[in-house]
């Protein structure tokens, strides 16, 4: 042990540690009754196969967020090496409104956007959600699942977008 268990650990410290973990990326998108909006966010998380269910963690301060949550769909787009300009994008560098623009999005069994050409895409309906400090964990029963691109993923590790590579046969 580094710190007194009774000290509080301050954000700044927990964010360096955090810096650390790599992350596959997301846009995580939603549609229906409280309008179109997506963002960028990497704590997705496989909860369970029976159902098949996952969790994403989703600042309740994003101006994306009361979508989600009066939608009640969502879904997981997870990114490819070539996508990293949409991280970018919809983690704030493009304006909620203009996000979607310039693509042809589709749409699986829930309504939400499907971004295409994403390694793979889990399609959601939001069946719970916890507050837990300054987020909101959605719990999310995978309705429909987007065929998988056999190409290179991103990541995000140590404050910077990696490239993933395909795994192929002759790599063992
Ligand atoms: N889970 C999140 O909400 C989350 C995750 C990654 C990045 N971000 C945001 O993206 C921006 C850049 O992040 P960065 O990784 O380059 O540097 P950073 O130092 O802000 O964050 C480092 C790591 O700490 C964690 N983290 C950061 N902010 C968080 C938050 N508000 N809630 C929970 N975990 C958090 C993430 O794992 C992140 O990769 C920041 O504004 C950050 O808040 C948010
Ligand atoms: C690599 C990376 C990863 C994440 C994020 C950022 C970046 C750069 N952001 C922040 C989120 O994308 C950003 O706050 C919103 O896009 C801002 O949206 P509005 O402009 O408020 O709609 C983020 N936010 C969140 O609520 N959950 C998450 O898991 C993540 N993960």
């Amino acid at each position: 042990m580094t710190s007194p268990d009774l000290e509080a650990v301050p954000a700044s410290a927990y964010r360096e540690a955090m810096a650390q973990l790599a992350s596959a990326v997301h846009l995580v998108t939603t549609d229906g009754p409280g309008g179109r909006a997506g963002l960028t966010a990497t704590s997705v998380c496989s909860v369970s196969d029976g159902p098949p269910t996952l969790l994403v963690c989703l600042n309740r301060g994003s101006s994306a967020y009361p979508a989600f949550l009066r939608n009640g769909v969502l879904c997981i787009n997870t990114l490819t090496a070539a996508q990293e300009d949409l991280a970018a994008d919809f983690a704030g560098r493009v304006p909620r409104a203009e996000r979607f623009e310039g693509r042809e999005w589709g749409k699986l069994q829930t309504g939400a956007p499907v971004l295409p050409d994403a390694l793979v895409a889990f399609d959601c309906r939001i069946v719970d959600h916890h507050t837990v400090g300054t987020h909101d964990v959605l719990i999310c029963e995978v309705a429909a699942l987007a065929e998988i691109r056999d190409t290179d993923g991103l990541l995000y590790a140590g404050r910077h977008y990696r490239v993933l590579p395909r795994r192929t046969a002759s790599a063992g």
